[in-house]
């Protein structure tokens, strides 16, 4: 029998400095998110991150986080749900760190009789930091603790046609009765160095202006091209005027060179610029979470006023939206009409 398994990143189970602690230290101690030796990033994590970063993190998550609990969750279930109204096959929901474990969002499943599972990475670019580490770690589940299931997973969708009509809809929707001057594509950041890791070529990615436009195999594990492409093809969708919508990278960490600009730097100069209205999309997150609600609508707002800037609107991820609803039913029809896979 087919089911399904959602997968998005995770949340602390609350937004208490104890619970934050538990879950950066889960979160940053993953090799494909602080890829550094394993004895580089101990120091660096539980020497120094974990001392300082979790008090901080727990008072923005205060004042985002919702009566029933972490945005990021409820909305994550929110979609789960609406997608279960419209497949006949189950559908469940983990998150890659913290309680809601891949593990569990498995065994749910098996204990439903499914034994050949769609897995889908919440999330529309590709990354080490996100879809990689999710499809290597419900692998090694598998293997340890499922060896009769199957597992099949959903490739990134930054350019499906259907996505980016389904985003860019979205968008127009929202800002539909308001008025930007420009519109910034915020995506989550990365270390340059993740980029160049994932480069199959060995030699494409000279992260520049050229090489994310260049045609090249390296494209299918490359996070900035994915994020540009997303940028590209929603601004030709929308018909939006060259130097009135730009990308930019946000939520850097630590001292290595991250993609770049970035977004805070972005706003700034936008505002310094004289706009004084603009809008902001985060493409990278389906749902929304510490780093959409409190980083950009928040903190990103705040910097903008500063700046003299005036109307700052952020639009909402996708979270359920109906259309992104039918458009992942949809994957998962089609998924479920092709021949079963034996493990
Ligand atoms: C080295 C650190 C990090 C990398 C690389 C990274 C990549 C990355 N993350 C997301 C999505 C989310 N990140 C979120 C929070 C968050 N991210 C980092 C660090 C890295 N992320 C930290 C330390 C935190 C915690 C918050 C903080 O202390 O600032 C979230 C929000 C989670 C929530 O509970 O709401 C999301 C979502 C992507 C897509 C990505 C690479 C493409
Ligand atoms: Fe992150
Ligand atoms: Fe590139």
């Amino acid at each position: 029998m087919k089911g399904v398994l959602l997968v998005n990143l995770g949340s602390p189970d609350s937004p208490e400095p104890k619970d934050v602690k538990k879950y950066l230290g889960e979160f940053l101690m993953d090799e494909r998110v602080i890829d550094v030796p394993l004895w580089a990033r101990t120091l660096l994590v539980k020497g120094i991150i974990l001392n300082t970063r979790p008090k901080a993190s727990a008072a923005a998550y205060k004042k985002i986080w919702w009566k029933e609990g972490s945005p990021l969750i409820v909305l994550s279930e929110r979609l789960q749900d609406k997608i279960q109204d419209q497949v006949d096959l189950p559908v469940s929901l983990a998150m890659r760190y913290g309680s809601m474990t891949i593990k569990k969002g498995l065994q749910e499943l098996v204990d439903k009789g499914v034994d050949e599972v769609f897995l889908i990475p919440l999330y529309p670019q590709f990354a080490m930091a996100t879809t990689e580490t999710i499809l290597v770690l419900a692998e090694e589940i598998r293997k340890a603790h499922f060896p009769n299931i199957s597992i099949q997973d959903l490739k990134s969708f930054y350019n499906n046609t259907n996505y980016i009509n389904v985003l860019s809809n979205s968008i127009e929707k929202y800002l539909e009765s308001k008025d930007y001057e420009h519109l910034l594509f915020s995506y989550h950041g990365v270390p340059e160095r993740h980029i160049r890791k994932r480069d199959i070529t060995k030699s494409h990615c000279k992260i520049d202006g050229s090489c994310c436009v260049t045609a090249s195999p390296a494209h299918e594990f490359c996070y900035r091209h994915q994020c540009l492409e997303v940028t590209r093809l929603v601004a030709e969708k929308l018909n939006l005027k060259e130097g009135s919508f730009s990308t930019s990278f946000q939520s850097r960490l630590g001292f290595d060179p991250w993609l770049q600009p970035y977004t805070d730097r972005t706003i700034e100069r936008l505002g310094k610029q004289g706009i004084k209205k603009m809008a902001i999309v985060t493409p990278a997150f389906v749902s929304d979470c510490l780093e959409t609600l409190e980083e950009i609508a928040m903190e990103g707002e705040e910097i903008f006023h500063e700046m003299g800037g005036k109307d700052f609107t952020t639009v909402p991820c996708l979270n359920d939206d109906k259309e992104f609803v039918d458009l992942l039913s949809s994957w998962i029809t089609d998924w479920a009409k092709t021949e079963t896979v034996t493990a």
